[in-house]
């Protein structure tokens, strides 16, 4: 990992700070700590499953963190898994033996995704009461096996994907009308199949609500049809989507086709979500190792969302009280929060939330001693970037002035990345293979 950050004290803690961050949603990591055989038992997580009557294990599951989570689970379960197919995207495979890595198009879908759904679904179906089913789910699940209702094509899926992608919708309702579009999302994988369901989930959504990760295959739906209309009105697709996707909807809207499996229903009572890495676990495991290296730390929060140069100015207030007044905490200190902010873009720039928060926070901090921030995207990639993100200091604004770098122009541009490029303040991983959301820290030494 390569920190822009000169004074090797800090440099060093801020290393070890979002090593322990990502080490603790390392995707491998997580499935081997929460999935495990005790003599007769498989627990995964808090869950117990007893082994005897088990006559199948089968996993399925898809994600960009999906084919390390299987290699994982092949690590801890060995023979007992009896075949498996998992799709992730193109370029995010693993080496596995008995579980098949198929790699898929994402964010928009393709057909070779199109071909790992059905094969998942033509899996689970044959599976009876007495076998355990394992899903394998991470960030990029909903893209990765598109299993679109009869009469709405792979095109008109892709075309749709598009159009939500680019309206300005939320995931959580993007995902309210991918689900009802779809025969595997929104709690439909779990009720194709008799089998009993442990769904082992890397959660790249803010709250964690199952139904959105991935569209939540084995999550009850709490979004309807007139959700799914509502939002594709509200954000001006109604008319743009295509004529198949409008009438399915319309017709939806109308009862003519049936609703996804909601809260309520019985299916849910053999199925169980199991969450095993999120922005918290992240949060935790940085706070747990600042605290080990004689820091005084505080958790701000673990789903921060808002624009991220206003985060910044948040930042900023609290640095300069914690300069001048020792409060909400002494130095020492780390301060942490976790999330995803926005940026809405205005410029023609490069950048990335997490840069885009460290350079409003420069001017925020600038000619405070001894204090840092920084921006963290935990997949590696902030924004179309290929860095993590950007670390700052009270100096920042005068290293930024001597080589003739215009910090209010690049914030007006939304163009961080080469203004950091310039100062050497990249946070550098290369891709982590996980993917919890953004890490935010203040260090005040
Ligand atoms: N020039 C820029 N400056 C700041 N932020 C930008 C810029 N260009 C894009 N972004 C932000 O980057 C994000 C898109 O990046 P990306 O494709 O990595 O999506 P993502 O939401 O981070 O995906 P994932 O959830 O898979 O990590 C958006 O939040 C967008 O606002
Ligand atoms: O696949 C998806 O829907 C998003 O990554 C959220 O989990």
């Amino acid at each position: 990992m390569r920190i822009g950050v000169r004074q090797p004290r800090a440099k060093a803690l801020l290393a070890r700070l979002f090593q322990a961050g990502l080490q603790a949603v390392d995707p491998y990591e997580a499935v081997r700590r929460q999935v495990r055989i005790r003599r007769d038992q498989l627990i995964i997580g808090s869950h117990h499953y007893s082994l005897a009557p088990i006559q199948r294990i089968v996993v399925v599951g898809a994600g960009k963190a999906s084919g390390r989570m299987a290699q994982a689970l092949e690590h801890q379960l060995g023979a007992r898994i009896d075949t498996g197919l998992v799709v992730v995207k193109y370029g995010h495979g693993a080496p596995t033996h008995t579980i098949r890595i198929v790699e898929a198009g994402h964010p928009i879908p393709d057909t070779a995704g199109l071909e790992g759904g059905r094969m998942i679904m033509e899996m689970v179906q044959t599976l009876t009461s007495a076998d355990l089913l394992i899903v394998l789910l991470s960030g990029g699940a909903s893209s990765l096996i598109p299993a679109p209702v009869a009469g709405i094509t792979l095109k008109d899926k892709q075309q749709t994907t598009k159009l939500l992608l680019r309206s300005g919708a939320t995931i959580q309702e993007i995902n309210a009308v991918r689900k009802h579009l779809s025969s595997i999302k929104g709690g439909q994988l779990a009720a194709a199949t008799s089998a009993r369901v442990a769904s082992v989930i890397l959660s790249d959504v803010i709250g964690n609500d199952l139904g959105t990760i991935g569209s939540g295959p084995t999550a009850p739906d709490a979004t309807r049809f007139q959700d799914a209309w509502d939002i594709v009105e509200r954000y001006g697709v109604s008319r743009k989507i295509p004529l198949s996707v409008r009438r399915h909807l319309e017709s939806g809207l109308k009862q003519g086709v049936p609703e996804t499996p909601k809260p309520r229903a019985k299916l849910f009572r053999r199925v169980e979500n199991i969450l095993i890495g999120d922005n918290r676990a992240a949060v935790d495991a940085v706070a747990e190792t600042a605290q080990r290296q004689g820091l005084h730390t505080l958790v701000l929060a673990t789903t921060l969302t808002g624009e991220a140069r206003e985060l910044a100015k948040f930042f900023g207030a609290m640095a300069r009280e914690i300069a001048a007044e020792g409060r909400p905490i002494r130095r020492p200190c780390c301060v942490i929060a976790g999330g995803e902010p926005t940026v809405t873009i205005r410029g023609e720039g490069k950048g990335g939330r997490a840069q885009e928060f460290a350079l409003a926070a420069a001017a925020e901090v600038a000619g405070l001693p001894e204090v840092w921030v920084a921006g963290f995207a935990t997949d590696g990639t902030d924004g179309p970037t290929s860095v993590a993100g950007a670390v700052v200091d009270g100096r920042t604004v005068v290293r930024a002035q001597r080589k003739k770098l215009n910090l209010a122009k690049a914030l007006q541009a939304n163009d961080a990345h080469p203004f950091f490029e310039a100062l050497h303040g990249h946070i550098v991983t290369g891709p982590t293979g996980t993917n919890v959301n953004d890490l935010y820290l203040l260090l005040a030494l």
